[in-house]
C-alpha cells in the first residue's frame, strides 16, 4: 500500500512523495516522482530513476536539480528513491558516509546490517514493479545518479543491461572498491571477502560485460570536484572502457564541484541523453 505524502504541481505535471512498507528492506520507505503532463493510462510515459548520493533522501534531486521543465517538456516521469533504509531499528553509525543515507545501493550479507540494507534489491526490482503498478508508466527505464548514487546507477545498469536502455552519472565513484568511502562500505556490508565485493564494482564488472549487451553511458564530471582524485576516480572506469570497447562518454567540466550546483548546469543534456533511447 502507498501513502501519499505530498502532491505539487510544477512544470504543467506532479511532484508526489510517497511512503511504503518495502519487503526489501523491511521497513517504510519514501520515494518521489515526477510525472510530466499529460501522462495518464492512455498515454504511459517512460521513466529514469535518479539515485542520490550521501547524506540524500528523496528529496535533493526534486528540489536542487532544476529538472522539471525539461522532463515535462521530454514527457519523462523520474522517479528518486531514498539512499537508505531509514527508522529506529534500522542499525546506524554515527557517520555521513555509512548507516542510514549511506546505503551503497548493494544487498548487505553482514549482521546486523543484512536485514535492512538490501536497496539493490529495493532498485532493481520492489520499487520498479511499485511504480510500474501504480502509476501511468511504461516498462521503459532509463537510471542516473550522483557520487555514491552514480556508482548505484552504473553498477545497477551494468548488472541488468537488458532493464535499462541507459545510464548516466554525475561524478560517480567509479571504483568502489579502490576508494576509501567503497573500501569502508563493503568491508562492513559485504564482510572481508573481497571476491564479493567486484559484484558491486561498476570496473570490475565492465571488464565483464558482453558486447551485445552494451549499454550507452555518459558521465558528467566536474575538475575542482574535490573529491575526484581520492574517491571518484573517473579514469578508472574510462580505462576499463577503452580495454572493452564499452561505449562510455566521459565529459570533464573545468571549475565545477561536488554539489547539486553542477548537477542542475547538465541535467537537461542528461535528460535528452536518456530520451534519444528511451523514446525506440
Ligand atoms: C545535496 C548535496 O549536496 O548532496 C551531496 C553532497 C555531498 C555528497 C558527497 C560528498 C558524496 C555523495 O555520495 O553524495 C553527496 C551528496
Amino acid at each position: 500500500m502507498l501513502d501519499n505524502l505530498s502532491a505539487t504541481k510544477v512544470s504543467g505535471g506532479w511532484h508526489k512523495q510517497y511512503s511504503h512498507t518495502s519487503t526489501s528492506t523491511h521497513c517504510p520507505m519514501r520515494f518521489a516522482i515526477f510525472l510530466p503532463p499529460g501522462a495518464s493510462q492512455t498515454n504511459k510515459v517512460p521513466v529514469l530513476y535518479w539515485l542520490s548520493g550521501l547524506t540524500c533522501t528523496d528529496e535533493n534531486f526534486m528540489q536542487k536539480a532544476g529538472a522539471f521543465k525539461k522532463a515535462a517538456a521530454l514527457g519523462i516521469a523520474i522517479v528518486a528513491p531514498d539512499t537508505s533504509p531509514r527508522g529506529d531499528t534500522v542499525p546506524d553509525q554515527d557517520s555521513y558516509d555509512f548507516g542510514q543515507g549511506a546505503g551503497f545501493y548493494l544487498n548487505a550479507t553482514q549482521a546486523p546490517y543484512n536485514t535492512h540494507y538490501n536497496m539493490y534489491d529495493y532498485v532493481v526490482n520492489e520499487l520498479p514493479s511499485l511504480i510500474e503498478q501504480h502509476f501511468p508508466v511504461t516498462d521503459k527505464k532509463a537510471i542516473s545518479g550522483h557520487s555514491m548514487g552514480g556508482h548505484g546507477a552504473l553498477m545497477i545498469a551494468l548488472r541488468n543491461p537488458k532493464s535499462y536502455t541507459s545510464v548516466s552519472a554525475f561524478s560517480p565513484i567509479t571504483n568502489p572498491i579502490d576508494c576509501p568511502w567503497g573500501q569502508k562500505a563493503f568491508s562492513q556490508y559485504l564482510g572481508d571477502d573481497q571476491s564479493q565485493w567486484a559484484n558491486y564494482d561498476s570496473c570490475e564488472l565492465m571488464k565483464k560485460a558482453h558486447s551485445n549487451e552494451f549499454l550507452p553511458m555518459r558521465i558528467d564530471q566536474g575538475d575542482a570536484d574535490n573529491f575526484l582524485v581520492e574517491q571518484l576516480k573517473p579514469d578508472n572506469l574510462t580505462a576499463v572502457a577503452k580495454q572493452v570497447n564499452y561505449p562510455l562518454t566521459l565529459n570533464m567540466h573545468a571549475g565545477y564541484d561536488h554539489s547539486y550546483f553542477f548537477i542542475s548546469s547538465f541535467i537537461d543534456e542528461h535528460l535528452s541523453f536518456h530520451q534519444l533511447y528511451l523514446q525506440r
